[in-house]
């Protein structure tokens, strides 16, 4: 959901795609009023299952000022190769025409796999505001071609899977958006400063640490409602119940996510 300076909204910890249109408009409005002067970036996800509802939330993001907007694939009635993916993403893009535009790869939710070096050869030609991709996959190769194919054109990569974040950074991403950050932040702010200066050994450690607290909980089941939980614990602040189909996480597992993540010794003494 958040990382240095950068919030989308409406994404998957938002459950933006459970929200209805008016729900998302209100939300993206006031993060967008709220991040003035405080975060460098509001991107505003836009995805929709019906094509007319992404283009209508688009021109809303432009119309409030939001600094991008993201799309994901759609996943009822899916995009079977490139061109049928580029044509939804391209007639929701030219709705916001001024607005620079992401593309949210995340096949663990969507199911569409179609591979991002592919989609992005030849992208500027028929979406000009082409920016980047929020890029939610394990498949570390496929980023790398990426990265490595599209150097000239400064596109930015923010990598979603936490877990292996040190690993993107080693091939190029530029940045991170994910759920462990809205309560992780401050340790992988550690871990990227590491990374920077170089020193390896010690970013390494805050990634197994995330690593060892993730492996945990995911073995307990998690998702999005866990993540709300653990939000909540960590930060006080009621997430709210997730809606229907999600439901609250049980109160074994807060129990035992809140045992683990204290139980954790992080380098810097934490
Ligand atoms: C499938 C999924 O929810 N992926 C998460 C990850 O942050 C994920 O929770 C984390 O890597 C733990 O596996 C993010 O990519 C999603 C995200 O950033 C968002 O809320 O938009």
């Amino acid at each position: 959901m958040c990382c240095v300076g950068l919030e989308t909204v409406n994404g998957t910890t938002g459950e933006g795609l459970s929200l209805n249109i008016q729900e998302r408009k209100q939300l993206a409005e006031e993060w967008v009023y709220q991040g003035k002067d405080k975060l460098d970036h509001v991107i505003v996800h836009v995805g929709a299952l019906s094509l007319p509802e992404s283009q209508e939330l688009a021109r809303h993001a432009a119309d409030i000022g939001a600094s991008g907007i993201a799309v994901i694939a759609p996943f009822f009635f899916k995009p079977t190769n490139k061109g049928e993916l580029i044509a939804f993403l391209q007639k929701v893009a030219s709705e916001a025409p001024a607005v620079p535009f992401y593309y949210y790869h995340i096949p663990p939710l969507t199911g569409v796999k179609i591979r991002v070096e592919e989609l992005l050869d030849g992208i500027k030609e028929q979406i000009p505001t082409f920016q980047g991709v929020k890029f939610s996959d394990t498949d570390l190769l496929d980023l790398a071609q990426c990265i490595n194919k599209n150097e000239r054109e400064q596109f930015a990569f923010l990598y979603g899977v936490d877990e292996q974040l040190l690993s993107a950074l080693a091939i190029g991403a530029d940045g991170a958006v994910g759920s462990t950050y809205n309560y992780l932040g401050q340790k992988t702010n550690l871990m990227l400063q590491a990374f920077a200066k170089p020193d390896l050994a010690l970013a390494r450690k805050y990634q197994f640490l995330t690593g060892a607290f993730l492996n945990f909980v995911i073995k307990l089941g998690f998702g999005v409602a866990q993540t709300k939980a653990v939000m909540t614990f960590v930060s006080g602040i009621p997430m709210g119940p997730p809606r229907l189909p999600l439901v609250d996480a049980s109160e074994e597992f807060i129990l035992k996510a809140k045992a683990k993540l204290d139980s954790i010794v992080w380098p810097d003494g934490d």
